[in-house]
């Protein structure tokens, strides 16, 4: 195993584009002939994300909570074993969306592997609508959104699209005042990879951290569809859905459907994709003090 394999670290908060951000990074990886591992896990349960990763990536999960908070020990003990396992030049870790990036880079630093990793830095990504929207946001969800930003090397400024051109400047220079590292426009997080080389490693400084179980009343709901359900009376559903729930995503088998489709939603905005393959219809919510017997019992009804 070569020593110093380089870490990027992607955070940014829920639905901002993380997990395609990842997929463009394992393209380019691979074009640059490196083969890169991945680290990610969610904020609950069941991993939906991971079914996007191919399969021939060395994939480590962490489930069942956040890296920085619940399991930070478990993740040291991940990243030995992906040492152990070798085989990969890079090493990508994605964050939940609900993740204070620095309590990750503690991990990653631990003298455990100081010398065989070489960390580059955070790259965080804002979705610039929801930057727009933040004032509806919890004061601890828009404080760990600054901090997500302040400690990023470099700052994708993601789903351009979503807002008017005029506006753009005026979220830039928001931004800019939170972080002197460089803010690159996107859309679908898709930069010139090779800026990474001008990625900057900022100096951590413990004192602001959040604790964000602590702090930030997120709630994951995780929910399973044992039958299917009709198209309306789930767009019905979504139609009154809690304006405290930030983030779904999950396979939904609708009636006449032959397999579950995939369901993404951040933000109000919510998009599905047809899927080639029989998926476990897990669907995973995400939102502030959610009322989880009462969605559970919503979305049996729909059955
Ligand atoms: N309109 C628009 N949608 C985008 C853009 N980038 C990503 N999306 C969509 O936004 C949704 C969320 O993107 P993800 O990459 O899954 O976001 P994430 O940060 O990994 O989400 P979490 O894992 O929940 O924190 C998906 O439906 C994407 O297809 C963009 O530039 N414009």
């Amino acid at each position: 195993m070569s020593k110093n394999i380089p870490v990027y670290l992607l955070s940014g908060f829920l639905g901002s584009g993380k997990t395609t951000l990842l997929k463009n990074l394992i393209r380019f990886e691979k074009e640059q002939g490196r083969t890169p591992a991945v680290l990610m896990n969610e904020a609950g349960k069941v991993s939906i994300d991971s079914e996007e990763v191919d399969k021939d990536i060395p994939l480590s999960e962490l489930l069942d909570g956040c890296i920085c908070c619940t399991i930070q020990d478990k993740l040291e003990s991940q990243l030995q074993q992906l040492l152990i396992d070798g085989g990969f030049d890079t090493l990508i870790i994605e964050t939940t969306g609900v993740a204070h990036p620095v309590e990750v880079v503690d991990s990653v630093l631990s003298p455990l592997f100081a010398d065989q990793f070489s960390f580059k830095g955070i790259i965080t990504t804002v979705d610039a609508l929801q930057w727009e929207k933040r004032d509806e946001l919890s004061i601890q969800a828009l404080q760990l959104m600054r901090e997500q930003i302040k400690y990023a090397g470099i700052v994708l400024l993601n789903k351009v699209d979503l807002v008017t051109e005029s506006r753009i400047p005026v979220i830039l220079n928001e931004i800019q005042s939170l972080t002197s590292s460089r803010i690159v426009l996107t859309e679908q997080s898709k930069i010139d990879f090779t800026l990474l080389d001008q990625i900057r490693l900022k100096k951590f400084d413990g004192a602001t951290q959040l604790r964000v179980n602590h702090e930030l009343q997120l709630n994951v709901v995780v929910f399973t569809f044992q039958h299917s359900i009709e198209r309306e009376a789930f767009d019905a559903w979504l139609r009154n859905a809690s304006s405290s729930i930030y983030r779904m995503k999950g396979f939904i088998p609708f009636t006449g459907d032959k397999y579950p489709v995939l369901f993404q939603y951040s933000y109000g905005m919510p998009l599905f994709f047809d899927h080639d393959m029989k998926m476990t219809a897990n669907f995973v919510i995400i939102g502030e003090n959610l009322d989880e017997d009462q969605i559970k019992k919503e979305l049996m009804e729909l059955q």
